[in-house]
């Protein structure tokens, strides 16, 4: 339940952090168009206030900010927070058309363009949102679904703040970086943490990652904290500069969106011998992440193929279900998507005792060892001329083989839903034909996919994840 006190703390700390920082000379932001002291980052903040005023937004009416890792875009955010102003996050790497879409679907009457630093009238009548005290909507770029707006709580948000702080393993004034548009909630991660430890945000733009000095930078910032999913950590590792004694301030790497493999903590364990490694788990619904555990040297050398996703944060409780479906209640569950009822009632849940709500994951999972596993999505179980397949099975055992460090595998079918044949996609030292023999040794005939495509290096969506939309249509043209 939410109390008027708990969102009161979260006002007073806003404003104690934002408008009368204790660390004002210390480096707050670093972004694409400049660089913000905590100071600075408070002037620029109580700037904001006379902006918002003079756009004289009724209470529950939402901005939409667009931009691209500039330090005026995180100053947005953190206002909108301070004042109570639900933003909706739209990176500009999407097409205008869908920051259209998104105006039109929340009815914000204004977008805030960060890369012109002005605000823009989208014409739409101003619309309050039924839900009060949101911090943001956060429209998901739906890679297991259609996009939908996902409205997250003051509450919700301060309670993660606040998680953060206590089990993150993050170092005293840990500079952060950020890799994540921030319309992925990947991107609050350093976003929040950052606010919750008076640390050092470091924003890095697509290009600037795709550069040749993108790892300079982090060294010159000194970055110790790294937040991404493991697909995007997997295409750093080859970088020779990717090593302890060159990013000799990385003490702590956090991985979220995706199954963490073991081989890439091993990879990592030999390149940053001293740093913590993190898994944390969750949807966009239960804002941002629900799980955390650091992987241990036991867990790297447990039989089981999968690492733990950890242990519930506070004020949360995981259920599990006959069949396995993850349950996430309490308080870091979203209040709904935004004007879709339908979809709200298939998956949400409400314990009355505890006034929590509970969401419905579509994940699959299991505790062992006093440990939450998850195991892959419930949709990722097909049938194929009528055997039942696990499709996270195939890719275990092809992440389980040496030389294997990322692997998808896909059905492809028929208009009719009917599953064709299988086709996995890997980056691998083996050739097809190994590959193909080896699965063959522990998998049926039928689980061997037909067709697998040895790529360089998976393709990655803006969020950062493998892209699975692309080899499915790659998979379709072979
Ligand atoms: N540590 C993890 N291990 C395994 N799977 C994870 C982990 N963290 C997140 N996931 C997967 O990612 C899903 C949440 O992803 P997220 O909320 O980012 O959106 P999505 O459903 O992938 O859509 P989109 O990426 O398009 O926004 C989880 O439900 C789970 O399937």
């Amino acid at each position: 339940m939410t109390t008027n006190s708990e969102l009161q703390q979260l006002n007073d700390y806003l404003r104690a952090m934002l408008l009368d920082p204790q660390n004002g000379h210390q480096p707050a932001i670093t972004g694409s168009d400049k660089s913000l002291t905590w100071a600075q980052l408070g002037a620029g903040v109580f700037n904001w206030s006379a902006r918002f005023s003079t756009l004289k937004l009724a209470a529950n009416v939402p901005v939409v900010l667009y931009g691209h890792q500039q330090a005026e875009f995180a100053c947005a955010i953190y206002s909108c927070l301070l004042h109570n102003i639900p933003y909706i996050p739209v990176d500009n790497i999407y097409p205008v058309e869908r920051l259209k879409e998104i105006c039109e679907l929340s009815s914000a009457p204004f977008y805030y363009d960060a890369q012109q630093c002005c605000f823009v009238a989208t014409g739409l009548p101003a619309q309050e949102l039924e839900q009060r005290d949101l911090a943001y909507i956060m429209f998901t770029s739906g890679s297991t679904g259609k996009p939908k707006g996902v409205q997250i709580g003051r509450e919700s948000v301060w309670n993660f703040m606040q998680w953060l702080r206590s089990d993150f393993s993050l170092p005293a004034n840990p500079v952060l970086m950020n890799h994540a548009v921030f319309s992925f909630d990947l991107s609050l991660i350093p976003l929040l943490g950052n606010l919750a430890t008076a640390g050092h945000l470091v924003l890095n733009a697509k290009e600037d990652i795709a550069g040749e000095n993108w790892l300079a930078s982090l060294k010159q910032e000194k970055v110790s904290v790294w937040v991404s999913t493991p697909s995007f950590a997997y295409q750093k590792l080859l970088l020779p500069e990717f090593r302890a004694d060159y990013l000799s301030d990385l003490k702590v790497f956090i991985f979220i969106g995706e199954v963490l493999s073991k081989a890439l903590v091993k990879h990592l364990r030999r390149l940053f011998p001293e740093a913590k490694i993190l898994n944390s788990y969750g949807p966009t619904e239960a804002t941002v992440a629900t799980t955390v555990v650091e992987i241990s040297d036991e867990m790297l050398k447990e039989s089981c193929d999968l690492l733990p996703i950890g242990h519930m944060m506070p004020h949360s409780e995981m259920e599990i279900t006959a069949d396995n479906e993850l349950i996430i209640w309490g308080k870091n569950v979203m209040r709904g998507y935004l004007g879709l009822p339908d979809e709200n009632a298939q998956k949400l849940l409400w314990n009355g005792n505890k006034q929590w709500r509970g969401y419905k994951t579509g994940d699959l999972g299991h505790v062992r060892n006093n440990y939450l596993y998850c195991q892959g999505r419930n949709d990722s179980q097909i049938k194929m001329n009528g055997y039942r397949i696990e499709i996270h099975e195939i890719e275990n055992r092809l992440l389980a083989l040496s030389g294997i460090s990322e692997a998808v595998v896909l059905p492809l079918t028929k208009k009719d839903g009917a599953v064709l044949r299988l086709a996995a996609f890997c980056t691998s030292k083996l050739s097809e034909k190994e590959i193909k023999a080896t699965l063959a040794q522990t998998l049926p005939s039928y689980m061997v996919p037909s067709q697998i495509v040895i790529m360089d290096a998976l393709p990655l969506n803006p969020n950062g994840k493998i892209d699975r939309k692309l080899l499915d249509a790659q998979a379709r043209t072979c």
